[in-house]
């Protein structure tokens, strides 16, 4: 015998229907089969909307069961011939008759019972069971209809019945006795009383009936018939790459059903998993997949979690006092106090100082939760001993599951440093000493990135989605983009990274698209998208809550570089080509360096001192292996090393100065670049990451301009750097003299920095640097006499968003 059930999809229609008797068709050539049969979707929920607005002495309930009725008048229509039609739709119709009679009653008390809600609730089984038995019979199958109200007997607990299984196998050892028919169609979800008044098992209950009959029966398996393909290893509305579990234990089924994998309803597998009835999850849609099969001993994999699940809208209740501590029997009274009021806890928590107990219950019951315990406790709250019951709301639990979990160290390890990497913050815990089971309560707004970031962890070790929020689409992050756009699928392939850039926004627009936006189509679209503020960016990138979220910087604006700290703080990482915030206020860039560490958040800005050159990174790596910088020396500016290398007097100081900024290299404020500024952030940053808490009003900045080109806008700079041309002319001429080049050099030496322009001779350190090129000499314990170098080129789009691109790759693995 085996036991067939279709969900309310499977038989929401004349086709379904049609694709759920094939399926029985098929079994049934391999020996007898009990049909289960939810009601046609939706048809519960619509009877109890009747039910209610009958009670509220709502009209509209008469037109609720019309629309009822021609739904199950159409299905018989499309589903049978003309000679059972007639007899069907006139059942149907007979159905109804009664139903509206119940509804008048209920509208003329103004009362609708426990009791009379389940016999309400009954017709959508009863309707779509006898309409699929007389659809097998035409289909051509041995089939007979039998009613689950005198298989199953429950007691008279209306709403929720509880199953009296003696009585039950007893009833269907009869009717099996009686019936020689190949395929009993059966409505799920009901049952009755002793006194044959209709119970319902729980919404979802149909499962159950299965798992009922399968037990009496002794079926040798159980198959549940839904809309997906098995058990999935997480919710796939919220995880796109959750995929079916093929075979799992009892154990680990009852686990995950119980949290959120609605495709079973939990109380199914105790009957079959007493019986060792194999139960099998499987696609009415797609009948080939091989779905989920719940057995005994599933084969071992090396999967230790089974699946990630999430049970939402729960309430903590905090019940806390020092007068606890030590006196037997408190947790008594508190379970107590909520079992009298029929409050089902889902959670317990309780701290070995025994200060503090807490449990996690439905939302809706945490009102009641909180007057049945404080009643309760009423004298020892009084007494100052015990606070009043404090409850928690808008939280959820997500929870690993899986019995390979037991004896295998490092698991609550990596769900705690996953979710603590995103900035979720889990207010309990609780772990069985089974270890099949770690539950976090977290906040329901951070549900769907704690099980994204826990199923990248444990199911997708080889790919990890990144999202990006980029700031300045100008001259670096343009080709920021670019690179992107060509390296996605080397990313993926080759380094498990999916990166997806979500939203793009320069100081006038922002385009947004969580899928990930198309990398070649952006500037158009972000013309055409709407205006938002920075303030408006910072909530989006808060608000979206995304798992591995980088905000990338490459503006060169203050007000962006002023909102890494409320990033920062909720784990969102910053990559930074502006140099503003590196070089703010020294207690500013150090409480950065500090967010960072107690967030699990990257602040990195590699690009901000020669461009992608490693030059912060290799200043960090002598540090950390316990050198000491004493010295460095460098020309940090790639502008003015290549305006100094193309300036001879043949050309205009300012031409050339104008060459630098078409092609790239200077800051989108030039004068930045001429007066020293920029050369100043840096050697400042740099001499802060090797420990000093320098300020910039420590650095000695050695100008060559002519006061008067600071004076005014960028077109005054120009002008007035043109007005003298002689003092550059004259600059040059006297370094050239001598046979030497004029570079701008920046210095640190013993907590002391300084930066201006010298002459160097030839066999200089200095002297034989090209173009755009940047060097640094770092001086340490280590490196005495001879420095460590880092040179190349300084400055320029291309290379500068290779360095962003590299720190956004460092943050991602993080
Ligand atoms: N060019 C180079 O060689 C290097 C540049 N950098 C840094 O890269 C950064 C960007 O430089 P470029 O791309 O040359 O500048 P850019 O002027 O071409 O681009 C800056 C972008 O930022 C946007 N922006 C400015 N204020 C904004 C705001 N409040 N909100 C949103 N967007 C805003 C602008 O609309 C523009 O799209 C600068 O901080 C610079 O110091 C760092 C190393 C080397
Ligand atoms: N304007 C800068 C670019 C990088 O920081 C420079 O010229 O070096």
């Amino acid at each position: 015998m085996q036991v067939l059930k279709f969900g309310g999809t499977s038989v929401a229609s004349a086709e379904n229907i049609r694709k759920s008797l094939a399926i029985v068709a098929k079994a049934a050539e391999q020996g007898p089969v009990v049909m289960v049969v939810s009601a046609l979707g939706g048809t519960t929920d619509g009877v109890i909307g009747a039910g209610r607005a009958a009670e509220q002495a709502n009209e509209d309930f008469r037109e609720a069961l019309q629309q009822l009725e021609e739904r199950h008048v159409t299905a018989a229509h499309d589903l049978l011939g003309a000679d059972a039609q007639h007899s069907a739709i006139a059942h149907v119709q007979a159905q109804f008759d009664e139903l509206k009679q119940l509804c008048d009653g209920i509208f003329a008390l103004g009362e609708l019972s426990n009791r009379t809600l389940d016999r309400l609730m009954s017709y959508g089984e009863l309707l779509s069971s006898q309409l699929i038995a007389t659809a097998a019979q035409a289909y051509g199958l041995d089939a007979v209809w039998a009613d689950a109200r005198q298989l199953i007997r429950t007691n008279s607990r209306f709403g929720m019945a509880e199953v009296d299984m003696g009585t039950t196998e007893k009833q269907v050892a009869e009717f099996r006795g009686n019936q020689s028919a190949n395929v009993w169609v059966v409505p799920g979800f009901i049952a009755a009383d002793a006194h044959g008044a209709a119970t319902t098992l729980g919404r979802g209950g149909s499962d159950y009936t299965a798992a009922l009959l399968a037990a009496a029966l002794g079926a040798e398996k159980l198959e549940i018939w839904t809309d997906v393909s098995g058990m999935m290893t997480a919710d796939p509305r919220l995880v796109r790459g959750a995929r079916p579990i093929a075979r799992i234990s009892y154990q680990e089924a009852m686990e995950l059903s119980h949290f959120g994998a609605k495709v079973l309803y939990p109380p199914t597998i105790q009957p079959v998993m007493r019986r060792g009835i194999p139960l099998w999850i499987k696609n009415t849609f797609a009948p080939d997949d091989y779905g989920t099969l719940v057995e005994v001993a599933p084969p071992r994999t090396p999967a230790v979690v089974q699946g990630i699940s999430s049970i939402g809208n729960l309430t903590l209740l905090n019940l806390e006092g020092s007068g606890m501590v030590g006196i037997p029997g408190f947790s008594k009274r508190l379970f107590e106090a909520l079992a009298r009021e029929r409050i089902n806890v889902i959670l317990i928590t309780q701290s070995s100082s025994e200060h503090s107990i807490c449990v996690g219950v439905n939302a809706q019951d945490a009102g009641l939760a909180k007057i049945a315990v404080d009643e309760e406790f009423a004298v020892e709250i009084a007494a100052g001993r015990i606070e009043p019951l404090r409850p928690e709301a808008d939280l959820a639990i997500v929870a690993l599951v899986g019995e390979n979990m037991k004896d295998h160290p490092g698991i609550s390890g990596k769900l705690f440093g996953a979710l603590g990497q995103n900035g979720v913050n889990i207010r309990a815990i609780a772990q069985g000493a089974s270890e099949k089971n770690i539950s976090t309560v977290i906040r329901a707004a951070d549900v769907r990135k704690a099980i994204n970031v826990l199923h990248e962890a444990f199911f997708e070790a080889t790919k990890k989605q990144v999202n990006l929020f980029i700031l300045g689409p100008g001259n670096v992050g343009s080709k920021l983009l670019e690179q992107l756009a060509r390296q996605q699928p080397h990313l993926l392939e080759k380094m498990g990274l999916q990166v997806r850039v979500v939203a793009i926004a320069n100081s006038r627009h922002c385009l947004v698209d969580e899928n990930g936006l198309d990398l070649t189509a952006w500037p158009d679209e972000l013309a055409a998208a709407p205006a938002q503020s920075l303030d408006d960016f910072t909530q989006l990138i808060i608000g979206r809550n995304l798992r591995n979220s980088i905000f990338v910087d490459v503006t060169a604006n203050p007000a962006a570089a002023g909102i890494y700290a409320a990033l920062l703080e909720k784990s969102v990482a910053i990559v930074a080509c502006n140099k503003v915030a590196a070089s703010s206020e020294y207690a500013h860039y150090a409480r950065l360096k500090s967010l960072s560490k107690e967030f699990n958040a990257s602040y990195l800005f590699e690009t901000n001192v020669g461009a992608a050159l490693p030059v912060i990174g290799t200043l960090n790596d002598l540090t950390r292996s316990g050198d000491v910088v004493r010295r460095m020396e460098a020309v940090l500016s790639g502008t003015l090393n290549f305006v100094f290398n193309h300036y001879d007097g043949t050309r205009p100081f300012a031409e050339v100065v104008r060459q630098a900024q078409a092609e790239g290299y200077t800051e989108p404020d030039p004068r930045l670049d001429l007066s020293g500024t920029d050369v100043a952030r840096k050697i400042l940053i740099l001499a802060r990451e090797a420990g000093q808490a320098m300020e910039m009003s420590d650095i000695e900045i050695n100008g060559f301009l002519p006061p008067a080109c600071l004076e005014g806008d960028v077109e005054a700079f120009y002008a007035q750097m043109a007005a003298h041309e002689a003092h550059f002319r004259a600059l040059y001429d006297e370094a050239a003299a001598g046979g030497k080049r004029l570079k701008f050099v920046a210095r640190y030496a013993d907590g002391r920095a300084s930066v201006g322009l010298q002459t160097v001779a030839p066999g200089h350190d200095l002297y034989d640097l090209r173009g755009k090129d940047n060097v640094v000499l770092f001086y340490t314990d280590r490196y005495v006499d001879q420095p460590l170098v880092v040179k190349g080129a300084g400055a320029g789009a291309e290379v500068t968003a290779s360095g962003v691109f590299a720190d956004i790759i460092r943050a991602a693995r993080l």
